[in-house]
């Protein structure tokens, strides 16, 4: 019992200064429908919650088409998705997914990246570091249920997650491939990596920009399961069971004490890692390399 209340109280001096964050950001979401079991489900323009409480889960689809690129109104509307459903005592589990056929996320929105004000990086980044320390210590399970490619913040949105489950399919990949564009995995973005793959495969497939297919990605560690495209939904969900299975306060202990030291790294760093992100993007060689980099996508069309 004890044990339980310092785990609430630690979690929430933890999550307090991220939260405080969020709230100042409302209207975003759409009003919640009311379930008619009593629990809420919460709608946004991006994001999609469909709450199972009988199994205390619910499945939050990523809806940002045309390719779930991590834009700053996407970043919010998950994170107050996020916030929402850990402020519901109906819910132990999530499992993410995405709405968009072929692409579990393209990671980081380019546009938020390429052409605008330093002010305007500022914020973006401190909304990519939120996501990350939000997911990454949430109290909730979270399992990533990846049906698609999943490139770069994509692949970190996946890495915060405590298991990942990847469809067979042999178009997808998932990875952090920075180096490809000519940028640089931040130092959070490699801790994640390090500790769920481990040093030497992460230094590789770091300077490399590996992107990995199903079974490389299983094999190196990046998702803990490759399964038949449609098996993906229904073994994140058994996945969840045995998960949930365990007493809820032991496992958020257990999370937070693996998780804390490297969450403690950006939180300290944290405005330091701003200045560092927007003084880099702001060169001219990284933002004709961008640039550069969408042209291509844009003419890969024809
Ligand atoms: C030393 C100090 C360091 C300090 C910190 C410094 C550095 C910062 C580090 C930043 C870390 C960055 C992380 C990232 O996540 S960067 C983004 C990486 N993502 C990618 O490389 C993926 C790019 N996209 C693709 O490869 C493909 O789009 C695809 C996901 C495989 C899907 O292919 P397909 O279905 O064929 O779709 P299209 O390519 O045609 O794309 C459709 C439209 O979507 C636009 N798009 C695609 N990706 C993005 C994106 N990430 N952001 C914004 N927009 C994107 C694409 O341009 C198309 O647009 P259009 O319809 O207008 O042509």
């Amino acid at each position: 019992m004890a044990l339980a209340v310092g785990m609430r109280v630690l979690t929430r001096a933890l999550l307090r200064p991220w939260a405080r964050g969020l709230r100042a950001a409302p209207g975003r979401t759409g009003p919640a429908a009311g379930g008619g079991d009593g629990v809420r489900c919460f709608r946004s323009p991006r994001v999609l919650v469909e709450p199972d409480p009988a199994a205390g889960v619910a499945v939050v689809k990523m809806r940002n088409p045309p390719v779930n690129s991590l834009s700053l109104e996407f970043l919010t509307e998950l994170l107050i998705s996020l916030e929402k459903l850990e402020n519901d005592k109906t819910f132990h589990g999530i499992i993410i997914t995405s709405d968009c056929p072929g692409i579990f996320s393209a990671g980081l929105d380019l546009t938020e990246m390429c052409g605008r004000d330093p002010e305007h990086y500022a914020e973006y980044w401190k909304a990519v570091q939120e996501m990350w320390l939000r997911f990454y210590l949430s109290n909730l399970v979270v399992i990533a249920a990846i049906n698609g490619i999943s490139p770069a913040g994509g692949c970190l949105l996946s890495l915060t997650c405590d298991y990942r489950v990847l469809a067979n399919n042999p178009k997808y990949a998932i990875g952090l491939n920075e180096t490809l564009l000519g940028i640089v995995a931040p130092f959070w973005f490699k801790d994640t990596l390090v500790n769920t793959i481990g040093h030497r495969s992460a230094e590789r497939a770091l300077q490399l920009g590996l992107l990995f297919p199903p079974a490389e990605a299983l094999r190196v560690g990046v998702v803990d399961q490759v399964v038949p495209e449609d098996q993906v939904q229904s073994t994140a969900r058994s996945v969840m069971a045995q998960w949930l299975d365990i007493p809820d306060h032991a496992r958020q202990l257990t999370k937070i004490l693996m998780r804390k030291p490297t969450a403690d790294r950006l939180l300290t760093e944290r405005d330091a890692d701003i200045e560092n992100f927007v003084r880099f993007i702001c060169k001219d060689s990284i933002q004709k390399s961008l640039h550069a980099y969408l042209e291509k996508l844009k003419q890969k069309k024809g």
